[in-house]
């Protein structure tokens, strides 16, 4: 095999998909300083128990392991920066109040999530803990739909659900049969795949009635007719109607002031997605895309692991991936001119940069390649002083 072919599912990102993603990255983490969203930057590995706290089997599957030569302590390389955010806020930040922090940075999986993707994803997102209130998770939805809308994204579907739905019917079977964690796993792989036969196998030993409230939760996706048929199907279980009640207040204030068509549903059997959610999940999805844009939710009980209980909700998406879903920007444009030895000349150049320009220089003898800039005007020297002019292609 050549010396240069790199891993599956990596790869050198070249300029025009390079500026489109870094476009992107600066522009969504404008949309979060917009909302007073302040920039973090956790390292790129850390030890593997801090890393995985609370996290569940599927993201220690994703996570690349080795040994730090520093330490012979076992690191991880970080396959989700949400838990290292939340360390942040829980661990070393210490506040009292709201904080709400962005972080974008790449991230790596030991498998790709998808049959196309990355197995370095870029990952942004946005994280907003100690606040308790439904007002919190309605945030962090809308401004995953700011962010989206700022890339381009005109129209998209809104998915929500409650970990506690699910959650609560599989706690009162547990009292009668007791369920290990890979049994458990099993049963969130076949809610969220909708699979009903092995559902079945796998609740076999439950009562009827956890059965049967499992299985309905197959049928329950859709408009917001679904929230009432779960009222009536899940109304023993108190937890579940208390999250289909706040999954319905979100309903009704989430995606009306985000500039982009929202199509809300429900989808009250997903449990995609990392272990450490507490209640409600989101998913985004662009009408170009099959696969989610941005994953997001509230996850009461990953500060704990770090010291600190902290209320917390937040998203996080792939850049890489957004760019593949939404159109790069114009190219922008530049100013052409030859190198000179001219004190003049070179004054002039600095102080179009100064104002903002591109000005590229020509070396002597070669060919300038320029492919992601539009050079439309060039700096020459006419009648006794340097100038910008259209330029004029033969
Ligand atoms: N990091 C999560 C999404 C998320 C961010 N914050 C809360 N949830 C994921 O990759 O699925």
């Amino acid at each position: 095999m050549s010396a240069w072919v790199l891993p599956d599912h990596i790869a050198d990102v070249l300029p025009s998909e390079a500026r489109h993603i870094e476009e992107l990255r600066r522009s969504l983490l404008d949309v979060a300083a917009s909302c007073g969203y302040e920039l973090v930057i956790p390292p790129l590995f850390e030890h593997l128990e801090s890393l995985l706290s609370g996290s569940g089997e599927a993201l220690g599957l994703q996570t690349f392991k080795t040994v730090d030569q520093l330490s012979g302590r076992t690191v991880g390389i970080r396959a989700d920066s949400t838990q290292q955010v939340a360390r942040i806020d829980a661990h070393l930040l210490n506040r009292p109040g709201v904080t709400r922090l962005c972080y974008c940075g790449p991230v790596l999986h030991t498998r790709p999530e998808r049959p196309y993707a990355s197995r370095e994803p870029l990952q942004f997102g946005a994280e907003i803990y100690g606040y308790a209130g439904l007002q919190a998770d309605a945030e962090a939805v809308e401004l995953a739909l700011a962010c989206l809308r700022r890339a381009g994204v005109s129209s998209c579907a809104l998915v929500m659900g409650d970990v506690r739905i699910a959650g609560s019917v599989l706690e009162a079977a547990q009292a009668h049969a007791p369920v290990n964690e890979e049994r458990l796993g099993a049963i969130h792989a076949a809610l969220a795949a909708k699979d009903a036969s092995t559902l079945a196998q796998l609740t076999h030993d439950f009562p009827a009635s956890a059965k049967q409230a499992l299985a309905t939760l197959l049928d329950l996706y859709g408009g917001a007719e679904v929230l009432e048929e779960a009222r009536i199907r899940l109304a023993e279980y108190p937890a579940a109607l208390h999250a289909l009640d706040e999954l319905r207040w979100l309903g009704v204030h989430v995606g009306c002031n985000s500039g982009c068509v929202v199509d809300v549903t429900y989808d009250l059997a997903d449990l995609r997605g990392y272990a450490y959610y507490s209640g409600m999940r989101f998913t985004l999805y662009a009408p170009q895309c099959n696969d989610a844009l941005v994953r997001g939710g509230r996850y009461d009980a990953v500060g704990a692991a770090y010291g600190r209980n902290r209320p917390a909700a937040g998203f996080s998406l792939d850049i890489k991936q957004l760019a593949g879903v939404v159109d790069a920007r114009a190219l922008r444009q530049a100013i052409r001119t030859d190198w000179s030895e001219d004190a003049a000349h070179r004054l002039r150049v600095e102080a179009l940069r100064a104002q903002g320009e591109v000005v590229i220089l020509t070396l002597p003898g070669s060919l300038s390649e320029v492919d992601e800039f539009h050079c439309d005007r060039e700096l020459v020297f006419v009648d006794g002083v340097w100038q910008v002019r259209p330029l004029i292609l033969n």
